[in-house]
C-alpha cells in the first residue's frame, strides 16, 4: 500500500509522531534502566545487611534501604499506556508573552512527559491547557488565567487526528479530512464522524468514550471543580448525560487522585444492562471505580453494615407501597422510638407499626393480612426479604448506625454518580446521599420524559430535588442531543408533547412499515432485520418490543438470520437482538425496529409515553416502525 501522503500538513504529522514514538522508546528505555539499577542497588544493601555482623552497620543499612525505597523510581516512573493511540488532537496557541509566543499541544488520553523533561502529550483533564482544545475554534482569540498568569493570544491550530497502532490513519483540520482509504491518502469535504461510526469501526456497540468530541457545555460540566453538594445533570435522551458524568468522574480521580480514589467513588447504573453497556468505557476512564447497579450496591451496604448476606426473592405486591416517600419520615421516627437489634427483625417490626401500616394501606385494604404475615416472619424469624425491601431495610441500617463511617454503607464515598436518577425513590436517593462523606458530592443525570417505573411516585425526585437544597444542588443541562438524527427527534418530541430539542450534526432514517396482519408484519420485520444486518455487518439492529410474550415470540419469528443474538442475551456484538422496552433505558443501537407499538400496548398515560419516548430515542442511525393496528399517540 503507498501511503506516501501528498499533502505537506499530513507528512509533517507523520513526521512528529515518528519522532514522539522514538520519544516515548527512549524514556521507557531509560526508565526502565533506572528502575533495574535502583533494584540492583537495593538488592546489594540487602546482601550487605545480611551479611553485616554489626548490628550498628545493620540499622544504618536499614535506615538507607527505608531511605533509598522513598526514591523508588518505579513509583513516580509513570509508564506511557497509549503508545498506539498517543494523542487524538493538536491545538496551536500564539501567545502575546513573547516568552510563550507560538506553540502547539498534542492532547491525549493520558500526558507523557519525555526523558528529557518535555512535555510531549498533555492529558486531556488538565483543563487549563486542554480548555484551548475544547473551547475554542480556529481563529478565537483568548484570554485564560493559567498556574495564576493571564494569557492572551490566538488560536492558530485546533486539529482532530486518528491513530490507530501507531500509524496515522486521518486528520480532521478545518473543513478538510485528510484519510487513509483505498490505499493511499485522499481529502474529503469534512463530514460529521459519530461516535456509532467508532462503534461500526470497531465492530463493539459498547458505550465509547468522547474524549475528541467533548463540546464547550460540556467541558464546563466535565472540568468543573468538585464541590460539596450534588450536581444535577438534566437533558433530554441522548444529550450526553452519561458519558459526560463519567468522564467528570475521570477529571475529578486525575486532578485530585488523593480524595477521589477508585474505592472512595462509585457509579450506579439503571440495570444491568445499563451497566454492561458502559463498563469497558468505564474501566478505561475510572480504572476499577466500581460501577453497580442500585440493588447490588444495596446489598453488599446491607452486608458492610450488619454483616448479614441478603439474598432477595424477585416479586413482591406491595413493591409501588415500601417504596413511598412517606416511609423516609416515618423510618427516622421509628428508629427514635423503637430498639431492635436483629436488621430483619427490625424491619419486620418496622413494617408492623401503626403509624406505617397506615401510610402502606391508605383504605385499609389488605392491612389485616400484611400484618398477620408481618407476625410470622416475626416469630419465625423471617429471612425472606424481596427487592422491594432493599431500600427500607438499607436506610433503617444506615439510620441505626451510630459509629461513624461504614466502608462502602455509609458516610464512605467522595463521589457517587447515580444516572437515570429520575426512577429512583425518595428512599433510595436517601441511601445513597447516607453513604456519600461530609462532602455530599453527588453528580445525579436525570431526565423526567424517561421516568418509566410505575412503582416509583414521579414526586419522590422532586421532594429530593428541594431536600438536596440542605446540603447545595447545582443544576446543569444538556441542550443538544447527540444520538439521535433530526428526523427522529422530532417524532420524539411528538411523543413526549415537548418542543424538539437541538439535534447534533448528522441525518438518519425514519420509516414506516404498515402490514395487513401480524403475519405480515412478521414477514416484514423478518425482511428488515436480514436486510439491514447484511447491508452491514458491523451494525447493531434491536428489535423492540413491549411485552415479554412478544420478545419469545420474535425470536423464533428471526430464527435463522445470520448475526441474531440468542434469545435473551443482549450484547453489543455485531448482528441483531430482540429484547423488550424496560431493558433499553441507557442504551443505543445503530438501528433500532420498533414491532406493533399500538394504541393499546402504549397507552395515552405518561409512562407509557415515556417507554415510548425511550424507545425511538434509542436509534442513533435508523428508526423503522412496523405495525399492523392502530399506533399509539404521537407515532400516528
Ligand atoms: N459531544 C459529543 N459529540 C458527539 N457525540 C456525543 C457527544 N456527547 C455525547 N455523544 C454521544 O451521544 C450519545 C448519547 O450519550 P449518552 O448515552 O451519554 O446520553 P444520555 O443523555 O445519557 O442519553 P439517555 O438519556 O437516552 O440515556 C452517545 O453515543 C455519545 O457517545
Amino acid at each position: 500500500m503507498n501511503e506516501q501522503p501528498p499533502f505537506d500538513i499530513v507528512l509533517r504529522e507523520q513526521q512528529r509522531l515518528s519522532e514522539l514514538l522514538s520519544s516515548i522508546e527512549e524514556t521507557a528505555r531509560q526508565n526502565r534502566t533506572k528502575i533495574a539499577n535502583h533494584e540492583t542497588y537495593m538488592a546489594e544493601l540487602k546482601k550487605e545487611r545480611l551479611d553485616s555482623v554489626s548490628w550498628r552497620e545493620k540499622n544504618s543499612l536499614t535506615e538507607k534501604l527505608i531511605e533509598n525505597d522513598a526514591f523508588d523510581p518505579a513509583k513516580y516512573l509513570a509508564s506511557f499506556q497509549m503508545t498506539d493511540s498517543p494523542y487524538f488532537g493538536i491545538v496551536g496557541i500564539n501567545d502575546c508573552d513573547r516568552r510563550l509566543g507560538a506553540r502547539e499541544y498534542r492532547i491525549g488520553k493520558q500526558g507523557f512527559v519525555s526523558h528529557d523533561n518535555r512535555a510531549l502529550v498533555v492529558d486531556w483533564r488538565k483543563a487549563p491547557i486542554s480548555r484551548f482544545f475544547y473551547d475554542y475554534e480556529l481563529g478565537d482569540e483568548y484570554c485564560e488565567t493559567i498556574q495564576g498568569k493571564e494569557r492572551e493570544g490566538v488560536i492558530t491550530r485546533r486539529d482532530t487526528v486518528e491513530i490507530a497502532k501507531r500509524r496515522l490513519r486521518r486528520m480532521e483540520c478545518g473543513d478538510d479530512v485528510f484519510e487513509l482509504a483505498g490505499g493511499g491518502w485522499v481529502k474529503n469535504p469534512k463530514q460529521y464522524h459519530s461516535t456509532t461510526d467508532t462503534k461500526l469501526a470497531n465492530q463493539d456497540h459498547r458505550m465509547v468514550d468522547i474524549v475528541s468530541l467533548i463540546s464547550p457545555d460540556q467541558f464546563h460540566m466535565i472540568t468543573a471543580e468538585a464541590t460539596d453538594g450534588c450536581t444535577l445533570i438534566t437533558g433530554g435522551a441522548g444529550s450526553g448525560k452519561t458519558v459526560v458524568s463519567l468522564h467528570r468522574l475521570s477529571c475529578l480521580q486525575f486532578n485530585d487522585p488523593d480524595r477521589f480514589t477508585p474505592e472512595r467513588c462509585l457509579v450506579l447504573m439503571f440495570n444491568k444492562v445499563l451497566r454492561n453497556y458502559v463498563r469497558q468505557t468505564s474501566a478505561d476512564l475510572l480504572g476499577t471505580t466500581r460501577v453497580d447497579t442500585f440493588s447490588a450496591w444495596a446489598l453488599s451496604a446491607i452486608t458492610a453494615l450488619t454483616g448479614k448476606v441478603i439474598k432477595p426473592v424477585v416479586g413482591d405486591a406491595l413493591t409501588a407501597r415500601k417504596k413511598s416517600s412517606r416511609l423516609s419520615a416515618l423510618l427516622a421516627r421509628y428508629v427514635r422510638e423503637v430498639q431492635e437489634v436483629e436488621p430483619l427483625q427490625d424491619l419486620w417490626r418496622f413494617y408492623g407499626q401503626p403509624y406505617v401500616l397506615d401510610a402502606l394501606f391508605v383504605d385499609g385494604t389488605g392491612r389485616e393480612e400484611f400484618l398477620a404475615d408481618l407476625r410470622l416472619r416475626y416469630s419465625v424469624r423471617s429471612q425472606a426479604v424481596s427487592f422491594a425491601d432493599l431500600s427500607v431495610l438499607l436506610r433503617l441500617c444506615q439510620l441505626r448506625e451510630n459509629e461513624g463511617p461504614v466502608r462502602e454503607a455509609l458516610d464512605w464515598y467522595a463521589h457517587i454518580i447515580v444516572d437515570e436518577g429520575q426512577d429512583l425513590s425518595l428512599l433510595e436517593l436517601e441511601a445513597i446521599l447516607a453513604a456519600t462523606d461530609r462532602h455530599s458530592s453527588i453528580t445525579l443525570s436525570a431526565d423526567s420524559r424517561q421516568k418509566i417505573l410505575s412503582w416509583v411516585d414521579a414526586a419522590d425526585f422532586d421532594l429530593f430535588r428541594t431536600n438536596l437544597k440542605e446540603v447545595g444542588v447545582s443544576n446543569e443541562t444538556l441542550s443538544v442531543s447527540y444520538r439521535c438524527p433530526t428526523e427522529i427527534m422530532a417524532l420524539a418530541a411528538r411523543i413526549s408533547n415537548r418542543d424538539s430539542e437541538q439535534v447534533g450534526r448528522h441525518s438518519g432514517a425514519l420509516e414506516y412499515h404498515r402490514a395487513e396482519d401480524e403475519e405480515g408484519a412478521l414477514a416484514l420485520l423478518r425482511r428488515l432485520v436480514e436486510q439491514l444486518t447484511s447491508e452491514d455487518r458491523n451494525s447493531l439492529t434491536a428489535v423492540i418490543c413491549k411485552k415479554k410474550s412478544d420478545e419469545k415470540m420474535l425470536h423464533k419469528a428471526l430464527a435463522g438470520i445470520p448475526g441474531l443474538h440468542q434469545q435473551g442475551e443482549l450484547t453489543f456484538e455485531p448482528g441483531a437482538l430482540v429484547t423488550i422496552a424496560h431493558q433499553v433505558k441507557g442504551v443505543e443501537f445503530a438501528n433500532v425496529i420498533l414491532y406493533d407499538p399500538n394504541s393499546r400496548n402504549f397507552r395515552k398515560s405518561a409512562l407509557d409515553r415515556n417507554l415510548l419516548y425511550v424507545c425511538v430515542t434509542r436509534a442513533s442511525r435508523r428508526l423503522d416502525i412496523v405495525y399492523w393496528r392502530e399506533l399509539a399517540a404521537g407515532l400516528a
